[in-house]
């Protein structure tokens, strides 16, 4: 049963698809409510209020996907999660509309100063003439970020006569004009906008964006809106440019560490404010939990999940086709490094065929989970493969080769180090599985499930006899058994299958026959 810890609030209608399931108990409840043990986690939902540091996830071994119903997951620390193999999910576009009205209902709202008069009102005055405010119509919105939340306000805006001017270096001009806005400079909307909306995610470059030097660019008078993330709009320079009268007033829905304190933008009257709640409406809460809450189920039932922070999305069909050679990949890996049980700082996987046409780096990252799922402590999967094998010193190559070996497709992996090289190949053969068609140079072709033997013996009179007798003497029942070899009286190698795993004992007798090299068992699911 997965322990899931929907923290933040998280709508509950929302939860439904984990809630209907049987394989799930979910509890609703923060961090430290103590509802369930930190450690039992298996999957944690957050909004913005919780912050999943490095610190959090340590305390949490058994988590495996953390879910963010919403966009912004600057409060998840990702480097954190991925080195600890932890999928991190979001709801991209469930808050998108109601961001985007929230951010109209500001805009307006600054233009006609409606909190501040709405304040008066109820204060017991009626001062008509101290709420003198401007229309929408007619004025230049400048939109700096047109991404989801963006380009719904620009449709709004429109639909209210008012021009929009756009600034987004990502944006292409094909897509500008489908949207039906002015693709420009930043320096062209900081100086030609009447009001500026910024819309970009936090990062280094947009960390200050409007700053100092740059609303010194902007028109007097100008208005700015920040209902995207705290920090975008530097606080304490907007603060100066609002007290000298060279910004008219500023909406706000977020700040740089929040809830804000002591500011001084709140002594402000001509900035207006609500405590980040652009994504807090009925629909958009129903949206995100429902989209979170959908991908962490299917996670766990290994389906695809769309999207995902730190693993690449795939849809149905794509995953429909990778998936049985995601399974090889990963065997392949395992049996690689069973095999050639040595230091390995070279990992080269080749593919041909219909497996070049997929998304080799998935399976590569397979590959690699694989084959350190024996080697080291750590949990390693797609999410942390590349790092992990990084950190270990371990290079990582990809390659596409035309040459399929007469099969449709092959996944070839050669491990090598020390001067020593050991390579495997596998086949996906339509209804009828994976198949191993050759180790270390020899021919063989075995299907890769189950107790394996992997021998390498001397091609003598009587080694294969020796070996199968000993089995029989201890009552052990060999399900499958493959031999190879390159020539005649030279090196061979055997791979034996069995229903369960051969005792400690076992292997001894069969390491000490005469003529047998190397003896190696391989697990695989
Ligand atoms: N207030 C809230 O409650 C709330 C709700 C949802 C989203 N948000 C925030 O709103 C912001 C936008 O969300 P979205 O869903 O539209 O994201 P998005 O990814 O769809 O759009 C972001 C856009 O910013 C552009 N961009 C990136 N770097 C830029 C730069 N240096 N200069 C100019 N443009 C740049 C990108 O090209 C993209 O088009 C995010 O910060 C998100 O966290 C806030
Ligand atoms: O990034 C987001 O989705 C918004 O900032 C909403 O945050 P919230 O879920 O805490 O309201």
């Amino acid at each position: 049963m997965f322990q899931v810890l929907a923290a933040d609030s998280i709508k509950e209608q929302g939860l439904q698809p984990l809630l209907e399931w049987k394989q799930a108990q979910v509890y609703s409840g923060g961090i430290d409510s103590g509802l369930v043990s930190l450690e039992k986690v298996d999957a944690l939902l957050v909004r913005s209020a919780t912050k999943v540091t490095a610190e959090l996830l340590d305390s949490m071994p058994s988590l495996k996907i953390v879910g963010r119903a919403g966009v912004g997951v600057d409060n998840i620390d990702i480097t954190a999660a991925t080195k600890r193999g932890i999928v991190v999910v979001n709801a991209p576009d469930g808050n998108t509309i109601s961001t985007a009205e929230h951010t109209f209902a500001m805009m307006a709202a600054l233009m006609r100063n409606i909190p501040q008069a709405h304040a008066n009102v109820k204060s017991g005055q009626w001062n008509r003439n101290q709420f003198i405010g401007n229309e929408l119509y007619g004025k230049m919105l400048g939109i700096v970020g047109l991404g989801r939340i963006g380009s719904e306000l620009a449709k709004r805006a429109k639909a209210f006569g008012m021009s929009v001017k756009v600034y987004d270096p990502f944006l292409t001009t094909e897509r500008a004009e489908v949207l039906g806005v002015q693709l420009s400079t930043f320096d062209n909307v900081l100086q030609e906008a009447d009001i500026i909306s910024v819309h970009t995610p936090l990062t280094k470059e947009t960390n200050g964006l409007l700053n100092e030097r740059t609303l010194s660019k902007t028109k007097k008078g100008v208005y700015l809106l920040n209902c995207a993330r705290g920090g975008i709009i530097d606080e304490m320079a907007l603060a100066h440019f609002i007290e000298i009268g060279h910004v008219a007033g500023a909406a706000l829905d977020v700040f740089k560490v929040e809830p804000p304190g002591d500011h001084p933008l709140l002594s402000l009257d001509s900035v207006i404010v609500t405590p980040h709640l652009g994504a807090s409406t009925r629909e958009a809460q129903l949206n995100v939990a429902t989209q979170v809450a959908t991908e962490i189920r299917s996670f766990f039932e290994n389906k695809p999940v769309a999207n995902s922070i730190n693993l690449p999305a795939m849809s149905k069909d794509i995953y429909e086709k990778i998936q049985p050679f995601h399974q090889l990949a990963k065997q392949m890996g395992k049996i690689v490094s069973e095999c050639h049980n040595k230091g390995v700082n070279e990992l080269t996987a080749t593919y041909s065929g219909t497996a070049a046409e997929l998304e080799t780096s998935y399976l590569t990252k397979a590959l690699l989970a694989g084959f350190f799922e024996n080697r080291i402590e750590v949990k390693v999967n797609e999410v942390n493969a590349i790092h992990i094998a990084k950190e270990r010193g371990i290079m990582v190559g990809e390659k596409v080769t035309g040459n399929s070996f007469g099969y449709a497709n092959t996944v070839t992996v050669t491990a090598s180090g020390d001067g020593e090289a050991f390579t495997a190949r596998g086949t996906y053969i339509d209804h009828y599985g994976p198949r191993i068609v050759s180790l270390d140079g020899f021919n063989i072709d075995f299907h890769p499930s189950g107790n394996l033997l992997y021998i390498q013996h001397m091609d003598r009179p009587g080694v294969i006899g020796n070996v199968g007798r000993i089995l029989g003497d201890h009552d052990v029942n060999i399900a499958t058994m493959q031999v190879g070899r390159k020539e005649a009286g030279g090196e061979a190698i055997m791979v034996l299958s069995f229903d369960k795993p051969l005792s400690d004992e076992m292997l001894t007798k069969l390491e000490s026959l005469q003529d047998i090299v190397t003896i190696n068992t391989i697990t695989l699911s």
